[in-house]
């Protein structure tokens, strides 16, 4: 799949701008806050229905307007898709071919997209939470049920909280927790099972690419790291048998924190290289190394599960990967992924070979040069 082409109107420092892309490597260069992440933002935007960097899509509209609007040409499978979005005020609108969706979870599944962006680089060493974000984000793409669990289970547990809370306080009874806690187990007990099911193909095909970045010195292992008693290969029932109990053993203790300490909410995903948890003892090189096999990994997983390549968003990344990851990584992307790849200066793209366009990025204009 490829975008051909993008309409960018009053998004964030862009007024109006038409751009044509190649269908390999497209580079975005330019100076610093000039609009160069904008663009993958509003790819991003159009294939996801939502920003990658904020929550507040206000945020998103160009200072001086009230809407913003977006479109984007698609071809996948031979065929051709216009993609629409418009945001006026709070309200968004996408269309897809002229049709109105009526939810934004619709336009999961045409424009697939991985972006690896200098947060990435810290996804080994960085916080859980941007390791459920990963994995997450990931499934979400491929599984619109998914993204409902997730935003089910975040409401489930904001209920239950609160109640931890009221009942700590005397202001709740303690059987009122019941009703939470079969929701909070059914959820997250599902969603921990599609975490797994990805977690093994994903460990596979990461296996694979650190193995082939470090000429074979490496071996990456990805497992599941929850408190609960399972292993990357239990079934939906073992998860909530094993939920129920601990939820049960932490009730106490939870209603004094007021605070639900158990749940996908809390899980993460530990990153053995030769034996070594490498997410607290990994050197840089090896963090950094791991942070590319994952996101190469999300790449083959994503053309796995829907048959063709996502499309690519290299954020900054190149000036942060030595010579030979970069190479690595060019010759992994190179005449089969699209690619939108931003960077102050085209030296760091020596080793870019083949098929490409570059678009000079300046005080929210893109010229193709
Ligand atoms: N809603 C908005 N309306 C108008 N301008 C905005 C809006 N949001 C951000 N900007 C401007 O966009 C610019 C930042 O663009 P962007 O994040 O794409 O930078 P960049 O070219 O990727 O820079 P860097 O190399 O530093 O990451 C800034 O000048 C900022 O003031």
């Amino acid at each position: 799949m490829y975008l051909s082409q993008l309409y960018l109107k009053n998004f964030r420092n862009y007024t109006e701008e038409h751009l044509k892309f190649n269908k390999n490597i497209n580079l975005l260069i330019g100076s610093n806050a000039q609009g160069k992440t904008n663009i993958l933002e509003s790819i991003y935007l159009i294939g996801t229905g939502g920003s990658h960097r904020t929550n507040i899509d206000s945020e998103l509209i160009n200072w001086q307007k009230d809407g913003l609007y977006l479109k984007g040409e698609l071809i996948k499978d031979n065929q051709d898709y216009q993609l629409e979005l418009s945001l006026l005020g709070r309200n968004k609108e996408i269309k897809i071919n002229s049709n109105r969706l009526s939810r934004i979870n619709d336009l999961i599944g045409y424009l697939n997209i991985v972006i690896f962006s200098p947060e990435d680089l810290s996804l080994v060493k960085g916080s859980p939470n941007l390791r459920r974000k990963f994995i997450d984000l990931e499934i979400s793409q491929i599984s619109p049920y998914y993204r409902h669990l997730i935003s089910k289970y975040g409401k489930v547990l904001k209920q239950r909280n609160n109640l931890l809370k009221e009942i700590r306080d005397n202001k709740a009874p303690k059987e009122m927790l019941s009703v939470w806690d079969q929701q909070l187990i059914d959820l997250g007990s599902k969603i921990i099972k599609k975490r797994l099911e990805s977690l093994i193909k994903l460990g596979i095909l990461s296996k694979l690419m650190q193995r082939k970045i470090t000429n074979g010195l490496e071996a990456l292992e990805l497992k599941y790291d929850t408190e609960l008693d399972l292993d990357n290969n239990s079934s939906e029932d073992e998860i909530k048998e094993s939920f129920k109990l601990k939820l049960k053993e932490k009730k106490e203790r939870e209603i004094y924190q007021g605070a639900t300490t158990l749940g996908p909410h809390r899980d993460d995903i530990s990153l053995i290289v030769n034996n070594i948890d490498i997410r607290k003892f990994g050197s840089q090189g090896q963090q950094r190394t791991a942070a590319l096999a994952l996101k190469l990994a999300e790449l083959e997983f994503m053309k796995g599960e829907i048959g063709e390549y996502p499309i690519l968003l290299l954020d900054d990344v190149f000036s942060e990967l030595d010579i030979s990851r970069r190479s690595y990584l060019l010759d992994t992307i190179r005449d089969k992924i699209q690619t939108f790849i931003t960077s102050t200066d085209l030296k760091h793209l020596d080793g870019l070979k083949g098929n490409h366009k570059i678009f000079e990025i300046k005080n929210g204009s893109a010229i193709e040069v």
